[in-house]
């Protein structure tokens, strides 16, 4: 048995830092556990241009208090008005790594966000073109369809007709929560891939409802029955290059969780490393863990490799019922349980 595991300095390929108190508050715990990030652009107002993404990375940096060898990796919120140059140009001078498509009202501060992705044929042509990755939150707004079901029917309504007519277009399906969008990314005659995130590897939807209406285990895309976790599951560790480590860590106070219409998002910062080491580990698949942590997703966004190493020991680790304060007082994954593994550092 494996008591003691090192393996490369992984990426988180999806985050949301959030801004202000907040930020300050939970940017540390991201740096800790990952060399890089994608960080979601979805703010008030969201980050849409060249100037917006280097103020925010600055104030990722200046949160974690100058000294750090945590890189934040920038992205640009779509709106219906993206400039195609403008992104070409934030990509080539190295501030954007990738563009996010939020259809409009699909989640949290996706109201800016796109409402027909098939007008968007610029920035669509040009994204295929230099090779910029575009990630999607891959859910229809559709309100006639059942949430349980948006992420199927938008891989059926738009991401099919997408791959057909833009060939060489890098996507990535954030947050994958279903059986189809497992197989869809490994399947595809396309260069696709998908982000997993800790909470949809563990949860299935009963979670939510487990002997009351449970806040903070409610995110978008809203987690599935137990056999798309267990899909989910399988494409993890499957050894695919085409899935990969993203948290969706997404902070929200805790008084706008626990409320008549609480908001969506799991922080899963703080242990995510350990959860998915965990569930690695109960599938036999340990070997696997650093290709999925630390390979995958550098290779797919054409990104070096990270230099340097993580440790996880066989250790039980507490997770606090609550971590912050006031303003900043979040309910984190796994709050007032105990994992398996600790990250040491
Ligand atoms: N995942 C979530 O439930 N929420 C995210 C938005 C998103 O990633 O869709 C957030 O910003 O709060
Ligand atoms: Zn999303
Ligand atoms: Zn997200």
């Amino acid at each position: 048995m494996t008591d003691r595991l090192t393996i490369r300095r992984p990426d988180d390929w999806h985050v949301h830092l959030r801004d202000g108190a907040m930020l300050d508050a939970v940017a540390r715990y991201t740096a800790r556990q990952f060399a890089r990030a994608i960080i979601m652009p979805n703010l008030t107002p969201p980050v849409t241009d060249l100037a917006a993404a280097i103020a925010y990375r600055e104030r990722i940096l200046a949160a974690l208090g100058g000294a750090t060898d945590f890189t934040p990796l920038m992205t640009c919120y779509l709106t219906d008005h993206a400039d195609a140059a403008m992104i070409a140009r934030g990509y080539a001078e190295g501030v954007f790594a990738a563009c996010k498509l939020y259809p409009a009202h699909a989640t949290t501060n996706s109201a800016h966000g796109v409402t027909d992705i098939r007008a968007l044929t610029d920035v669509l042509e040009t994204l295929q073109r230099i090779g910029m990755p575009l990630l999607i939150h891959g859910e229809v707004t559709d309100r006639s369809i059942d949430i349980f079901d948006r992420e199927a029917v938008f891989i059926d309504r738009v991401l099919t007709p997408l791959i057909r007519d833009y060939p060489a277009l890098k996507i990535v399906l954030e947050h994958i929560t279903t059986a189809e969008a497992a197989a869809f990314v490994a399947e595809a005659a396309h260069p696709i891939a998908a982000t997993i995130t800790p909470q949809h590897l563990v949860i299935n939807r009963n979670a939510i409802f487990d002997g009351g209406l449970r806040p903070h285990a409610y995110c978008l895309p809203v987690a599935k029955r137990e056999s798309h976790r267990l899909a989910v599951r399988r494409a993890a560790v499957s050894g695919s290059p085409r899935f990969f480590l993203g948290t969706d860590s997404a902070p929200h106070v805790v008084g706008a969780k626990e409320s008549g219409c609480g908001c969506a998002g799991i922080f899963n910062a703080p242990y995510a490393l350990e959860t998915y080491l965990q569930v690695f580990d109960e599938e036999g698949a340990i070997d696997r863990f650093e290709g999925f942590a630390a390979e995958h997703g550098a290779r797919f966004y054409g990104l070096p490799l990270n230099t340097g190493t993580v440790t996880l020991v066989r250790e039980p680790v507490a997770v606090p019922a609550r971590i912050g304060t006031g303003d900043t007082a979040v309910v984190p994954f796994h709050a007032g349980e105990t994992l398996g593994w600790r990250l040491e550092r």
